[in-house]
């Protein structure tokens, strides 16, 4: 029987998470801790045995920069490699950029709250998770779900919000449930899915 298994890993730390920035669509690189996050990452899922066949990432650089140091961690450098904007960041329109207590300070610390972590509220000239959701599920459908129900042991490294998202649907969370999820930095989390591709089983390796 194969395994179904679906990985999903969140970039280690960025230079604009260490700033405490909104960062959306922009591309900055990881921080040194970020590298360590990452590499942990690799080495948390050496440790749990398990390698992959394919994954799949965002075209930002603190995705694809994770996923290069989580795959060298497990000896998998040459492994095939999909990147697609539909697994980026949730793009923060005119947020992007701002220090994230000056927006507290400027919006009130509910309003940026319900920016940040609601499901249909968008900040201004930006995504919310429902808009960042209908691009990443019809990618998640097509491309990734498939990989995995055929028994490609799948990775995917990418974003908070695309995660969320994706998250949202794979554990069914209503979008009461999915304000109050939070996700680590470089932590993976492990599904196992049924052939009918709801999920059988999740690790999260915090
Ligand atoms: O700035 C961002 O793009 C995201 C992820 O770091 O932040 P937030 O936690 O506000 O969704």
């Amino acid at each position: 029987m194969s395994d179904r298994l679906l990985v999903l890993v969140r970039h280690g730390q960025s230079e604009w998470n260490l700033k405490n920035l909104f960062t959306g669509w922009k591309d900055p690189d990881l921080t040194e801790q970020g590298i360590a996050e990452a590499r942990e990452a690799g080495r948390k899922l050496k440790a749990q045995g398990l390698s992959f066949d394919i994954a799949f990432t965002s075209v930002l650089k603190r995705a694809q920069h994770t996923l290069d140091l989580t795959l060298a961690e497990l000896g998998q450098t040459n492994l095939p490699t999909k990147r697609d904007l539909a697994l980026n960041e949730r793009d923060y329109g005119d947020l992007s950029g701002l220090n994230k207590d000056d927006a507290r300070k400027k919006w009130g610390e509910e309003q940026v709250h319900i920016w940040r972590r609601s499901y249909d509220v968008s900040p201004p000239g930006g995504e919310s998770l429902k808009d960042t959701l209908a691009r990443t599920l019809p990618y998640y459908v097509q491309e990734i779900q498939p990989c995995v129900l055929r028994g490609e042991r799948t990775l995917v490294a990418a974003h908070g919000n695309s995660l969320r998202a994706l998250i949202m649907v794979l554990e069914k969370l209503s979008p009461k449930e999915i304000l109050a999820r939070e996700l680590a930095t470089g932590v993976p989390i492990i599904y196992r899915l049924n052939a009918d591709s709801t999920v059988a089983s999740k690790l999260d390796l915090a």
